[in-house]
């Protein structure tokens, strides 16, 4: 009301400035519109835009309506790629086939097995990618989902990643449960692998990480090549090294004729495998290489699509009771890295226990003994005494000392923990963290336990070498090989991490350089001592080697079991090959060889036990020839040494005359 007014008051101003009363410029502008309407092409403008007002308006409210009406009848639903619930949504409409009456395609280069919507591949079957139509962003497509309900399914694609919306034509929400419940069922089941993700998106997946310096790693490493986990892969590094963690890629391919390749994953390979219903992630992340030529430091990483922690545990206990069936017929050997950590195990063949060759009643005494204290465990506790046993094998090398404990570690199903002393990073602290991380049973086996120590100069003269005064030069030790002192070493073997049912086993050529306490009883409880091979050995041995089997016809050549004579051509008799054995044995000196050497010159008449007998006659001679010229050589270096010596005794005489008087001033300004 005011404005009307002050329109008033300014046209009442108007009047006083023109003279006229207002009415009159009203008529006068009315005037004005007529006649300017009266031109048709103002009319025309005038009339469009009046139209297009009317138009707008429509459109605006109809808009306005539509909307209502969406918001009344639809239910509106929006998956972000990256989430676990577009996946299955996704993967639900793929199954439907729902963009195949798509216009919009993107067309990538795949392989058609890995693609989800195998409709959309042209495959070429010619081992070549194949060509994919992958559904880009589109128009909505309208899908009649279960033939009852409508559901209109856009695809929008901003900054590399997808959105799906989802509008399902009704007006209650519960059709869009059921069928994101039916998408995420459909999704569970599917065989079909997941995509590959770099973390849990959702926060709740369960993930594993398995460490390759712990024990577990390796029952999930056997286990998951016994599953065939590889099978999807396609990334690889390929390695002749068949202690990698990695697997022959074809388990039938006869590899003893060839070099075995084995398939290592590549670092960060992320691998897609079923398990018990549930699909698995399994990552490897690939360690560093060692100067020795051993990795360590990678890991597997194991996601679950499940929240279920159950299933890790159930997984981790299949993959234990696996490697542990799987070691009855192997024999696990833990080995060190340059850092003082376990690193990769070896697994190697069980060796028979039958097959050592020891004096009688030699090998059943260690396994009996050994059996008795693991089975004793009750007994240490009550008696209050450390459940921990020592043997210390000594002897000769060549005679059996290692080949015994593998055979014992097949034998009673324990794995062997090996641990050299000379081996370079192994100081006390790292053997006492060594010997922390070995799990309870097991054989801790410390080989050539005598490099801790100091050793003499075996080729130097034997004879004392006396100072100027004549009194004796003591001699230089040589100082250990191994950097572990004897207090780490004696703290290792009393620790408690040692009390836990470990058999400890130390071999050494020298027993006579190890101090008495590390083989008084309760740190070495049994010693064991290994000759050269013995004639009861010796025979034992031609046996072994060429044993009689009844069994075999006597057309089978160059069997185990079934030999001929190269003279007759006759097949031999078991009583000949005990004839044979017999002057095998004879005709090599007892204690003058060991088995090892002995097992050289038997391999090279495998199938020929009367070539062997004829042979060994040469063969000794030819031992005996070398071993005069080492004892010659190692002779000449002593007589060497010892006139080194002397010559630098007689300077050292010679010096002191020459100084004899300077020596007596001052010793004598010294008294004074
Ligand atoms: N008593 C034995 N019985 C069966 N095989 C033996 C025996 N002694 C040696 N051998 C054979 O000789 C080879 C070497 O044996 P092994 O390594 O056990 O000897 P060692 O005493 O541990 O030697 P070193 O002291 O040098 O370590 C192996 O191939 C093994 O098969």
């Amino acid at each position: 009301m005011a404005g009307v007014s002050a329109l008033i008051r300014a046209l009442r101003r108007v009047k006083t400035a023109t003279g006229r009363p207002w009415k009159q410029v009203f008529r006068a502008l009315i005037l004005l519109i007529k006649q300017v309407m009266g031109n048709p092409q103002v009319a025309e403008l005038v009339r469009f835009i009046f139209l297009g007002t009317i138009v707008e308006t429509g459109r605006v409210v109809g808009a306005k309506m539509v909307s209502t009406v969406n918001s009344f009848f639809l239910v509106k639903a929006s998956f972000k790629q990256g989430e676990l619930s577009y996946e299955w949504v996704s993967a639900y409409i793929d199954h439907h086939k729902v963009w195949n009456r798509s216009r919009t395609f993107r067309v990538v280069a795949r392989n058609a097995e890995k693609v989800a919507n195998r409709d959309l591949a042209l495959n070429g079957a010619d081992g070549y990618p194949d060509i994919i139509y992958e559904p880009s962003a589109h128009e909505p497509e309208l899908f009649h989902w279960r033939r009852k309900h409508w559901i209109t399914i856009s695809k929008d694609e901003k900054e590399g990643a997808s959105t799906l919306t989802l509008q399902v034509w009704s007006r209650n929400r519960s059709v869009l449960d059921e069928f994101v419940q039916e998408a995420r069922t459909f999704y569970r089941g599917s065989l079909q692998p997941p995509p590959r993700q770099d973390y849990d998106w959702s926060q709740s997946l369960i993930v594993g990480h398995f460490n390759q310096a712990d024990f577990s790693y390796d029952w999930v490493l056997d286990y998951l090549q016994s599953l065939n986990v590889m099978g999807d892969a396609n990334e690889f590094t390929v390695s002749t090294k068949q202690n990698d963690a990695g697997w022959n890629r074809d388990h039938h391919e006869d590899i003893s004729k060839k070099q075995p390749v084995r398939y290592v994953p590549s670092s960060n390979t992320k691998q897609r495998l079923r398990w018990r219903e549930i699909w698995m992630q399994v990552e490897f992340v690939i360690g560093y290489e060692d100067g020795n030529g051993r990795t360590s430091g990678g890991s597997i990483n194991i996601l679950l699509h499940s929240c279920d922690k159950s299933i890790l545990t159930q997984f981790i206990e299949a993959a234990r009771v696996h490697y542990t069936t799987a070691s009855i017929s192997r024999v696990t050997v833990h080995l060190t890295d340059n850092y003082g950590s376990w690193a990769r195990a070896v697994t190697k063949n069980r060796r028979a226990f039958s097959t050592l060759i020891l004096p009688g009643g030699v090998k059943e005494t260690i396994l009996e003994d050994a059996r008795e204290f693991l089975s004793s465990e009750e007994w240490y506790t009550f008696a209050g005494v450390p459940h921990r046993r020592g043997y210390l094998l000594y002897g000769e090398p060549g005679t059996g000392k290692s080949s015994t404990i593998h055979a014992l570690a097949g034998e009673l199903g324990l794995e062997i923990y090996f641990i050299s002393l000379a081996a370079p990073g192994i100081d006390d602290y790292t053997l006492g963290r060594l010997i922390r991380d070995t799990p309870a049973r097991c054989i801790l086996l410390i080989e050539d336990i005598d490099c801790a120590f100091p050793s003499r100069d075996e080729d130097a003269d034997d004879e004392p070498l006396l100072d100027a005064k004549g009194n004796v030069i003591p001699r230089e030790p040589i100082p250990p090989r191994s950097q572990v002192t004897l207090a780490g070493l004696l703290n290792v073997l009393d620790s408690v991490a040692s009390e836990e049912g470990r058999l400890t086993f130390a071999t050494t050529n020298h027993i006579e350089q190890l101090d008495p306490a590390l083989i008084r009883p309760g740190r070495m409880d049994v010693k064991v001592q290994y000759g050269l091979a013995t004639t009861e050995q010796l025979e034992q041995m031609f046996d072994r080697f060429y044993p009689y089997d009844p069994e075999l016809p006597s057309s089978s050549k160059n069997t185990i079991g079934c030999y001929f004579s190269k003279t007759t051509g006759e097949r031999i008799s078991a009583e000949r090959l005990s004839a044979l054995a017999k002057s095998f044995a004879d005709a090599i000196p007892a204690s003058r060889y060991s088995i090892a050497q002995l097992q050289g010159y038997l391999l090279t008449s495998k199938n020929d036990p009367e070539g062997a007998v004829e042979g060994i006659g040469g063969w000794i001679e030819k031992q005996e020839k070398e071993k005069r010229e080492i004892e010659e050589l190692k002779m000449k270096r002593r007589k060497e040494a010892a006139a080194r010596r002397k010559m630098e005794v007689e300077r050292e005489k010679e010096r002191e005359d020459s100084n004899g008087g300077s020596v007596e001033e001052t010793v004598d300004d010294s008294s004074s």
